[in-house]
């Protein structure tokens, strides 16, 4: 039987590609929808800008959104998932998960507390087991896991690919799509002909959470990796897909093709949503491209390419759909993990 969830911050961008991916789903269905106290009351199809590139499913138009408040959501949902502004999640995620319910969260607060897991399932499925200390901690029979930022979930399965040979240093420069600023986050005087060179907080969330994905969990404590990470993050005028220049120095000796093979060979999971390769590697030298290469693996997948030696080391180039892989599709592949983990 599906398991019954609910999306928080039903109406947002984020929100319309979980709703998106959530409503075909055979393990979930949707039952709550919320959103701030001026959509509470409507239906979702008069409170919804909706945007994404197909149609309102009919019975998801009808439902009724409700407040973001525990009492406003039904107690036989067992796992919500989240994607609110920051500032508000950080007020009222917690709240759920006192009353008991699960949240899979991609909002970006919590991600670097000490006993919440920061998760991409290919990756470092084994911190989710952080949920038994958090609850220990907390009291909270609910739960709370994060993906990470979506231009972290962009690089970070490349180094986890070459790990074996010892990440010493790593420098990403990002091209970052205007939908991972939201619809009404860049204007268009703004970006049209240019590239903006900051994005508010960003770098430091790459430099971060890279470091605590690829960290060791022992069964009590979490260890963030050792490695020295720099960011350099740029808003450019496409539309969705990060794309990310990457340079790393390993302690061994690791050559162009042999970092493409550890790639290519780096293992997916059986989960619904995980691509099958997670990482797909380009020969031709000017691939991957947003516009050409975001939706491999149905937007579930990190495309590479352009591996060669520089004085700096290996130097790549990565790219990831920002809202499917790097947002919606994050939190639902979490939600799969949660199943089969027996969380929910
Ligand atoms: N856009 C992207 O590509 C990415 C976004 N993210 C993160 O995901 C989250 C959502 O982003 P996005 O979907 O773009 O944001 P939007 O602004 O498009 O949507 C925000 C959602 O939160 C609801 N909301 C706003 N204020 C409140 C409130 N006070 N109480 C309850 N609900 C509220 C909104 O409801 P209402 O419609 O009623 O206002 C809406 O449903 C953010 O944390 C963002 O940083 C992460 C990765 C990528
Ligand atoms: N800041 C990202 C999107 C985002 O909202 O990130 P976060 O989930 O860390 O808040 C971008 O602009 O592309």
């Amino acid at each position: 039987m599906a398991v019954r969830v609910g999306v928080l911050g039903a109406t947002g961008a984020v929100g319309q590609r979980l709703i998106q991916l959530l409503e075909p789903h055979p393990d979930f269905d949707i039952a709550a929808l919320t959103a701030s106290d001026s959509s509470a009351g409507k239906t979702y199809r008069q409170a919804a800008k909706w945007r994404v590139d197909s149609p309102i499913p009919n019975d998801i138009g009808e439902m009724t959104v409700t407040a973001t408040e525990p009492g406003e959501v039904p107690d036989d949902i067992d796992l919500l998932f989240s994607s609110l502004p920051s500032s508000i999640g950080a007020e009222v995620e917690p709240a759920f998960c006192e009353a008991g319910y699960v949240v899979s969260s991609n909002s970006s607060n919590s991600r670097m507390a000490e006993d919440v897991p920061l998760v991409i399932p290919e990756i470092n499925a084994d911190h989710l087991d952080l949920l038994e200390v958090q609850r220990d901690e907390r009291g909270w029979d609910g739960a709370l896991v994060k993906n990470p930022n979506c231009s972290t979930i962009t690089f970070v399965p490349t180094l986890a690919a070459i790990a074996e040979y010892g990440l010493e240093k790593v420098h990403v420069s990002t091209l970052q799509a205007v939908s991972g600023a939201g619809y009404d986050g860049v204007s268009s005087m703004e970006i049209i002909d240019n590239a903006i060179p900051y994005i508010g907080s960003e770098e430091d969330k790459l430099e971060t959470e890279s470091r605590k994905l690829l960290g060791e969990f022992d069964g009590a404590e979490l260890s963030h990796n050792e490695m020295a990470v720099s960011a350099s993050c740029n808003r450019i005028p496409t539309i969705d897909g990060h794309l990310e220049n990457v340079w790393v120095e390993t302690e061994d000796e690791l050559t162009p093709a042999d970092a493409a093979e550890a790639m290519r060979a780096f293992p997916s999971l059986d989960l619904r949503s995980s691509p099958e390769p997670l990482i797909h590697v380009f020969d031709e030298p000017d691939r991957p491209q947003p516009r050409m290469d975001r939706t491999v693996g149905d937007g579930m997948a990190i495309a590479a390419g352009g591996l060669q030696e520089t004085p700096f080391g290996l130097q790549y180039n990565c790219l990831a759909h920002n809202t499917i892989r790097g947002a919606a599709g994050a939190s639902v592949l979490n939600g799969e993990l949660l199943l089969e983990n027996g969380y929910l």
